[in-house]
């Protein structure tokens, strides 16, 4: 599979700290050049936003449906004129994503086989995954202050999440996966991801 060079992956459990590191990091890299761009998955485009109503549980659709939203989701983020990642990396930007095909590979696979899910993820890879490994119970017990339930956060099905991203890495021999210890402080960790990033290192 094709590798993109300044494409860079956060991935990890629900609560285990992704959407923080990637604020801190786009905040970090703000001014910096290259620029970096800091995305999401699901995306805010339309298609990730019915996707975050299905997660929410305002639409009800069968998982089949979902696992194919996020995989028109991703391809949109991906191949978008201009503002998608490959357009973006073309201009010489620097992209981090909290999650990427590795989320699907990890949570849809709850409900589909691994060969589905991978046929439906046949895009290109980052240069780096981070994993910010966290047990589901201390992931569980950060999300307690959100107010919404989502679709994937019973812990049961977080610990069965955290295999499946085990097996997921393992579909791809080639990937560069960093497997980072959540239970670190924040800055630590931040410290850690930037150390990868085309920036001056943090004093
Ligand atoms: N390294 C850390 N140590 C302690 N608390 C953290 C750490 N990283 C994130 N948190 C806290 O845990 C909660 C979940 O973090 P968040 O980044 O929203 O997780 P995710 O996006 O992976 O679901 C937040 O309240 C956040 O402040
Ligand atoms: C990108 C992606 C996310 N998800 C799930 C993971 C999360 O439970 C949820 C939304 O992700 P996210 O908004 O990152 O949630 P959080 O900030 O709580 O980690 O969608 C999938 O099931 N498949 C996917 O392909």
């Amino acid at each position: 599979m094709e590798k993109i060079n300044n494409f860079f992956v956060i991935e990890g459990l629900d609560g285990s700290g992704t959407t923080t590191q990637l604020h801190r990091i786009g905040r970090r890299s703000e001014g910096l050049s290259p620029v970096l761009f800091p995305t999401f998955e699901p995306t805010d485009n339309p298609i990730g936003q019915l996707i975050r109503k299905i997660l929410h549980k305002e639409v009800t659709v069968p998982h089949d449906t979902l696992m194919r939203l996020f995989s028109a989701d991703r391809s949109l983020h991906l191949f978008e004129k201009n503002h998608g990642i490959l357009d973006r990396i073309a201009s010489g930007e620097t992209v981090l994503s909290d999650r990427y095909l590795f989320s699907s590979v990890a949570y849809q696979s709850l409900y589909a086989s691994l060969d589905d899910v991978l046929q439906l993820n046949h895009f290109p890879l980052p240069q780096r995954v981070f994993f910010i490994e966290l047990s589901p119970e201390l992931c569980a017990s950060r999300r307690k202050t959100r107010s919404k339930e989502e679709l994937f956060d019973e812990t049961e099905m977080q610990r069965k999440i955290r295999d499946n991203y085990y097996r997921a890495f393992e579909c791809f021999p080639d990937l560069d996966i960093q497997i980072i210890d959540g239970s670190a402080s924040i800055d630590e960790i931040t410290r850690i991801i930037w150390r990868s990033l085309p920036y001056p290192p943090i004093e």
